[in-house]
Order: structure tokens, then C-alpha cells, then sequence
């Protein structure tokens, strides 16, 4: 037991998020007390501009641009990184652990990008490095596969883990709007950015997409492993398709255990897929977040809420720096990070996954078969098969089973490529349904 009389923090950065974290520290500071057992006592917080618009007021003296020499100080206990980015970050972080203080951040990118690193150093430092707020903002999601789930074996998570697209996809599907129109709904109402590539190019997910992976299977895997398309192809025409399934199109992040030649294989994608409007994660609208877990004990769990936003957002920084502040006081740490599985990743071209394939073909004798045997050409076994309208309008909708998904892609090639196919008019994989 520790014998400190107060734990002293720095936040880096006072941004949509950083200020809220300030906040929430000076407001609740009596709270914080009696759950930590000692004063948290701000510090310091670490800006760029001092004279830049802030959402919150902070006492006296508090604001420094010298961020790498507030990390240096002695006396920190606590450094809470709100900047985001790669670097100073990356090196900030270090610093922190190497000076001996316990981190918590909210640095998706940094982690799916270099996570390995920061956390060999807090090892080797033996502090706390946390970062609950890093996917899906305040909804408790890591603790839950880090902690709660950590005697069961989770075998597939899958995730609506960025609010933009969600926003988007859910507007499209509401209003039967087209992308850009969507999109630019959601940067009226501030929920996309006037740059929405990370978001709607699905590297924010993907990013998220790594971290979930690495926890729930134990593995060490980066936002390079994750296989990532966004959403800016997805038409009008594909969502109509989906609701004429009773499916829904989104955004997801999945991560799952496969069979592989050497034992279980992780694989990570993300992608707009269609599921079924009675799946749990159907009902997620507007810009909400939820997490679908899988586990062999557990069963099905489903985790929800608003996954952005300074103040949610802060929420999970703040809930964080409780648990770490009570390690330490209790001169203890949390469960660092677990990649004693070591399972290898998956490529894409190997995973199996459904394909939903609508064609515009002529209504005539063999053509159904000629189909057909494109789908066996490449082994790939049909689930469904609809058509719609007559003679020159004809349309058939194709459901896969499940297939390498590059056996399916090869399908889809193919498809293009025949006389009889006038358009293919809309592919999608499909998730949530049996396989
Ligand atoms: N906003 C959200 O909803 C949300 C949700 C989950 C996670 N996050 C993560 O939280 C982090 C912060 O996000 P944000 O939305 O608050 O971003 P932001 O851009 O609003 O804030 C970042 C702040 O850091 C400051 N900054 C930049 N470089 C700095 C430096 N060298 N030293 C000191 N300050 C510096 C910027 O001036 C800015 O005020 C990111 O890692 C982000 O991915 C954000
Ligand atoms: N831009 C993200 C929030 C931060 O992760 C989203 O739209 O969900
Ligand atoms: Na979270």
C-alpha cells in the first residue's frame, strides 16, 4: 500500500474530449476522493495554443504548452493522453511510463498502430496503461473482454464501432437517400467531419477493429491485419436491396476465431454487410455504437451506447483513471496486455463469408442455370434464389452460403463477365444470419 496523500495528474490536450476530462475532474473532484481513497489533483494540462477557445474553465496557472516537461515532472502520477495522432503522442506516452507515471488514454490509432510497443514499455515500467475510451467511447467494452469475460473464450465480436457511418447508413435506410446526401446531412448536423475519409473509409473502424481482436483473442494484432472497406461505394440500390431481404445494411467491425492448417486463426475486417433486421444490432440508429459478443459460456451479450462525444467519451477516460489511481494507491496494477495465444491472421481472400449478388439478367430459359453454375464454377453452394420483375426487367438475387471470400469475389467476376448478366446491380456479404 501506497503511502501518497494525493495522486497528482496531467491531461495532454484540451480538445472535445480533454476538456471534458477537466471537467469532470474538477466538478466531481470530492467524488473522486472518497472512490479513489485519496485527492486527484490536477496538475497540469498540456496544450498547444494558450489562448485557444476551450469548452471549459480551468483554474490558474494549470495550462502549459511545455507538454513533454509536464510529463517529465517528478511528482506525476497520472498522465491522461487526449492529444490523438501518432506523434508527440507515441513518445509522450514513453516518456510517461518511463518517468514512472501510469497512463490512460483515449488513442485508437496509436494503439491498433503501435499498441505492442506502448505496452512492452509499461511492462517493463510495471504501470498501468488503460484505454477503455478508445473503442466505442463510454460503452464499457474492453474491461468487459479484458475482465468479465476473461474466464470464458470469446469466439466472434462483431461491431457497430463508428457513429458516422451508423448515422449515415441509418439515414439512407430511413429516408432512402443516397451517400453523399447522407453524408452531408451528417456534416450539417457535426457528426461527420468536413474530412470524413477515417470515418466513412473505415479506418477509424478498422482501428477499433484491432484492439477488439487483440483482447478478445489474445493476439497481437494492428490495424494492418485488419482487412477494411468503408462505405462510400454503398448505393441507394444496395439498401434497397437489403430491405427487400428484411436486412439492414452496416458498418461492422468483426473480429472472430476461424479454424486454421495450425489451430484457431484470428481474422479482423471491416465492411458494410447486409443483416437481418431481427439481429440485435439492427435496432442501433443514428450515431450509437454497440458491440456483439460471442462466447462459448456467456452466450450472446450485446454492449451499447454512445460511442463518441467529449463528455461519453470522458466517461470511460475517467472511469479508467479511478481503477488506475486505486492500483496504484494500492501499489498494484491492472491486467496488462495478454498475447500469450499468438494466433496467426487470417487473410481475407481465406475467410468465409456470404455474398448477397443482385443481377439484372433476361428473362429466358437457362438462364438461372447459367448462373447457378458460375456460383459452382467456384464451389461456392447457393442459399437463395429470388427473382424479380419479367422478360427484359428481370432481376434475380442470389444468397450465398458461406465460401472463401475470395472464391466468392472470383463469382462476382465471373458474373460480370457473362452475356446474359446486363448489370450486376448490387454485392454485399452478408452477416448475421446462419451460415
Ligand atoms: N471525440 C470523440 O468523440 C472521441 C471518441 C473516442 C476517442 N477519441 C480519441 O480521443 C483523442 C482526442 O480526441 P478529441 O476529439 O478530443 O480531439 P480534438 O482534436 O478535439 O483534441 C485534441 C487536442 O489536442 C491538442 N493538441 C494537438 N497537438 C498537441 C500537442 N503537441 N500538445 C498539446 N496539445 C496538442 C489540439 O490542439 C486539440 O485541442 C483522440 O485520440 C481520439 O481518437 C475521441
Ligand atoms: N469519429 C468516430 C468517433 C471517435 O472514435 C465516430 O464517428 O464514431
Ligand atoms: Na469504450
Amino acid at each position: 500500500m501506497s503511502d501518497k496523500r494525493t495522486l497528482k495528474v496531467a491531461v495532454l490536450g484540451c480538445g472535445a474530449v480533454g476538456s471534458q476530462v477537466v471537467r469532470l475532474l474538477t466538478e466531481q473532484s470530492d467524488d473522486l476522493t472518497a472512490r479513489v481513497g485519496v485527492p486527484v489533483e490536477l496538475v497540469g494540462v498540456g496544450v498547444r495554443r494558450l489562448d485557444a477557445p476551450r469548452d471549459v474553465d480551468l483554474p490558474d496557472g494549470l495550462l502549459t504548452t511545455d507538454v513533454a516537461g509536464l510529463v517529465a515532472r517528478a511528482d506525476v502520477d497520472l498522465v491522461v493522453e487526449v492529444i490523438g495522432g501518432i506523434e508527440p503522442a507515441r513518445t509522450l506516452i514513453l516518456s510517461a511510463l518511463d518517468n514512472g507515471a501510469s497512463v490512460v488514454t483515449a488513442n485508437k490509432a496509436l494503439l491498433a498502430e503501435d499498441g505492442p510497443t506502448l505496452f512492452e514499455a509499461a511492462e517493463k515500467a510495471e504501470r498501468d496503461l488503460y484505454y477503455e475510451a478508445a473503442v466505442a467511447g463510454a460503452i464499457p467494452i474492453l474491461r468487459p473482454l479484458r475482465e468479465s469475460l476473461a474466464g470464458d473464450k470469446v469466439t466472434r465480436v462483431l461491431g457497430i464501432v463508428n457513429g458516422t457511418t451508423n448515422f449515415i447508413l441509418d439515414k439512407m435506410d430511413s429516408s432512402g437517400a443516397g451517400f453523399s446526401e447522407a453524408l452531408e446531412e451528417a456534416q450539417e448536423l457535426g457528426y461527420a467531419e468536413a474530412d470524413p475519409t477515417a470515418d466513412v473509409e473505415g479506418f477509424d473502424a478498422a482501428a477499433k477493429a484491432a484492439i477488439l481482436a487483440s483482447l478478445a483473442f489474445h493476439s497481437r494484432v494492428t490495424a494492418a491485419d485488419v482487412y477494411r472497406e468503408g462505405i462510400s461505394d454503398v448505393t441507394a440500390a444496395d439498401v434497397a436491396s437489403a430491405r427487400d431481404m428484411g436486412s439492414v445494411v452496416k458498418l461492422l467491425a468483426i473480429c472472430e476465431l476461424r479454424p486454421g492448417p495450425n489451430g484457431d486463426q484470428v481474422a479482423a475486417r471491416v465492411h458494410p454487410a447486409m443483416i437481418p433486421r431481427t439481429h440485435p444490432l439492427a435496432s442501433v440508429r443514428e450515431a450509437f455504437n454497440a458491440v456483439f459478443v460471442e462466447s462459448e459460456a456467456a452466450g450472446q451479450l450485446m454492449f451499447y451506447g454512445p460511442g463518441a462525444g467529449g463528455a461519453p467519451t470522458a466517461s470511460a477516460v475517467l472511469g479508467d483513471l479511478v481503477t488506475v489511481a486505486r492500483n496504484r494507491l494500492a501499489g498494484t496494477r491492472g491486467m496488462g496486455e495478454s498475447a500469450y495465444a499468438d494466433r496467426a491472421v487470417q487473410p481475407m481472400g481465406e475467410t468465409r463469408t456470404r455474398y448477397h449478388v443482385a443481377i439484372d439478367v433476361d428473362d429466358r430459359a437457362g438462364v438461372l442455370a447459367a448462373v447457378a453454375n458460375a456460383f459452382a464454377d467456384h464451389d461456392v453452394s447457393i442459399q437463395t434464389v429470388r427473382q424479380e420483375g419479367r422478360g427484359a426487367d428481370a432481376q434475380l438475387v442470389v444468397v450465398s452460403h458461406a465460401a472463401p471470400d475470395a472464391a466468392l469475389a472470383a463469382t462476382v467476376e465471373q458474373l460480370r463477365s457473362m452475356d446474359i448478366v446486363r448489370e450486376v446491380t448490387s454485392v454485399m456479404r452478408v452477416e448475421g444470419g446462419d451460415e
